[in-house]
């Protein structure tokens, strides 16, 4: 990889996610904006055939700024047969699953630094045989990293990344979800959460916050008792060994001051929080920062991000698609790039 080159303005492998979904739609309105194009270089990983009937749709439709496929590198994979928009398919599965092949390929093979993924349609991954739970377990596969981590981030319309959310289980059952968490699996998110929060972000002593499991953070074991079990334990042994570490905090009011923090009010927010399942930590970050929010795999040894959202079946084709979640997460991506181009730079040195 010229180390150089990528320091001063990546390259970003672009996949362009499930061809029946919005991932077209806001990567064209993404690579139209200056500050975008400004930080990056982008090298989109899907079908020229699709990107051109995206950006002639949404002309007809008056929908700018838009980027013209002649103006942004593309690296042209089959466009399969007719994809009838908004539809489960096996076929665009199968798609989306080869476009992000290409862009883990291209990181592999140093053409850029780092993958940003628009959003896939796990049932239509299923559909077509690829059996992962998403695009995550795909790249840690790839890049053989065995901890690894679903963080998003959010980053205010002024300002910097600010309300960072790991999850310590993604995509399972609700129902699986105690039975998954156990004291090694969340030293393991604890230490990659404190990682990244260093690394990737710059903070030097960061304050992490913990969820408890269950309401009330189990009332002395009176509602659930994982927090009395071994829970608390773990966030002490990790006091003792010097981290600023907090929880297992009620899980209703975890939030607050995230929240007061975001809309900018004077409020004691950690740098990060570790969320026990999905929609304990996706619900508040959705409802703070739905444009605004990023998710990037942590443990990684490349940057991969993603928009928050998904495929938005019900909105294709419309224009109405917002992409401002994609602009964040290539941002993001340009950044943590820069962050690490820089660092190997300084190690090397
Ligand atoms: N980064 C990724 O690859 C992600 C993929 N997914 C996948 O996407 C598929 C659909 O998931 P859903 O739960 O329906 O979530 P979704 O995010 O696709 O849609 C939920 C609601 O939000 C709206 N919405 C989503 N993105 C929007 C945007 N950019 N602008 C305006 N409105 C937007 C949709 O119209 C819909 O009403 C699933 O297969 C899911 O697993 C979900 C989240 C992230
Ligand atoms: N809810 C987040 C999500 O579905 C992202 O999954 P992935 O494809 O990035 O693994």
């Amino acid at each position: 990889m010229n180390a150089a080159l990528h320091r001063q303005i990546p390259s970003l492998a672009i996949s362009l996610g499930d061809p029946a979904g919005i991932g077209p739609e806001v990567v064209l309105k993404a690579l139209a904006l200056a500050p975008v194009r400004e930080r990056c270089r982008p090298i989109v990983h899907g079908s020229r055939k699709l990107i051109e009937g995206t950006y002639w749709q949404l002309r007809e439709r008056s929908v700018a700024p838009l980027a013209a496929p002649d103006s942004f590198e593309i690296v042209d994979l089959p466009a399969g047969g007719p994809v009838a928009a908004g539809i489960v398919a096996a076929g665009a599965g199968d798609l989306s699953f080869a476009y992000l092949q290409s862009a883990i390929e291209a990181v592999q093979a140093g053409q850029a630094a780092g993958i940003v993924t628009a959003p896939i349609h796990k049932s239509a991954w299923h559909l077509a045989g690829h059996r992962y739970p998403g695009q995550t377990e795909v790249l840690a596969h790839a890049f053989g990293s065995e901890r690894y981590g679903m963080l998003f981030a959010a980053r205010p319309a002024t300002g910097s990344w600010a309300l960072r959310v790991l999850l310590a289980t993604t995509h399972i059952p609700l129902a699986q979800v105690s039975a998954s968490l156990s004291p090694q699996l969340l030293r393991d998110k604890l230490q990659l959460l404190f990682d990244s929060l260093k690394r990737d972000f710059g903070l030097d002593e960061p304050l992490v916050a913990v969820a408890g499991l269950n309401p009330h953070a189990g009332e002395n074991g009176q509602i659930g008792s994982e927090e009395r079990e071994w829970l608390t334990a773990l966030i002490a042994e990790w006091q003792q060994r010097g981290y600023r570490i907090k929880g297992p905090v009620p899980p209703d009011t975890l939030w607050i001051d995230a929240a007061r923090a975001w809309a900018g009010e004077p409020a004691a927010a950690c740098d990060g929080y570790l969320a026990l399942y999905h929609d304990q930590g996706l619900i508040p970050v959705k409802m703070l920062a739905f444009d605004q929010a990023v998710n990037t795999t942590i443990g990684l040894p490349i940057v991969r991000t993603s928009p928050d959202h998904g495929t938005a079946f019900d909105i294709v084709g419309q224009g109405v698609a917002r992409h401002q979640s994609m602009v964040a997460a290539i941002e993001l991506a340009a950044e943590l790039a820069g962050r690490r181009a820089s660092l190997s730079v300084a190690h090397a040195r």
